[in-house]
């Protein structure tokens, strides 16, 4: 088990979410979605890709990247950013055992103030002149990276 959380800012496609969602409960993983969404959590295609994994899911839905701050305030937890603007490669930076790990939405990332609000920020290299990694792919390796430093070590 893990204390990381896997947080996703106004996600777009229910089809990744349910994909990170199954993750999460097989990995051991809390989830935070920043709402608002761009479907219903009862959203079709988000339980075919969750399927019956949801319901061992710790989910925690915020109803704005306002409420999800004050939270997170609470906790004192540190916040990471994936982001393909990021300097550091993900593989270099040191995750801790209670850092919640965010992702951008599909369609835009997050905006400049969520992106200087991270205590982190962390970057797959890419190939030059490749866009970005699908959010779930992307949740996968970091989220895996995290867990191999702080969990599985
Ligand atoms: C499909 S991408 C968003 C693309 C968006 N147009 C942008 O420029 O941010 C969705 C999310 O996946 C994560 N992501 C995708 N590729 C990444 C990369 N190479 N490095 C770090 N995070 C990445 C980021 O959190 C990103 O916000």
């Amino acid at each position: 088990m893990t204390s990381l959380r896997i947080a996703l800012y106004q996600p777009d496609i229910p089809g990744n979410t349910g994909t990170i969602l199954r993750l999460a409960a097989c990995l051991g993983f809390g989830v935070d979605i920043i709402e608002p969404a761009g479907f219903d959590i009862s959203d079709r295609n988000l339980k075919r890709a969750g399927m019956d994994y949801l319901s061992a899911v710790a989910l925690t839905r915020h109803v704005n990247w306002e409420r999800f701050e004050a939270w997170r305030a609470t906790t004192g937890r540190r916040l990471v950013l994936a982001s393909t603007k990021a300097a550091e490669r993900y593989t270099d930076f040191a995750f801790r055992e209670d850092d919640i790990l965010l992702f951008g939405r599909e369609s835009a990332g997050v905006p400049d103030h969520v992106h200087e609000r991270a205590d982190g920020r962390v970057l797959i290299p890419m190939i030059e002149g490749q866009r970005s990694i699908n959010l779930a792919m992307s949740v996968a390796m970091i989220s895996g990276e995290a867990l191999r430093q702080t969990t599985w070590s």
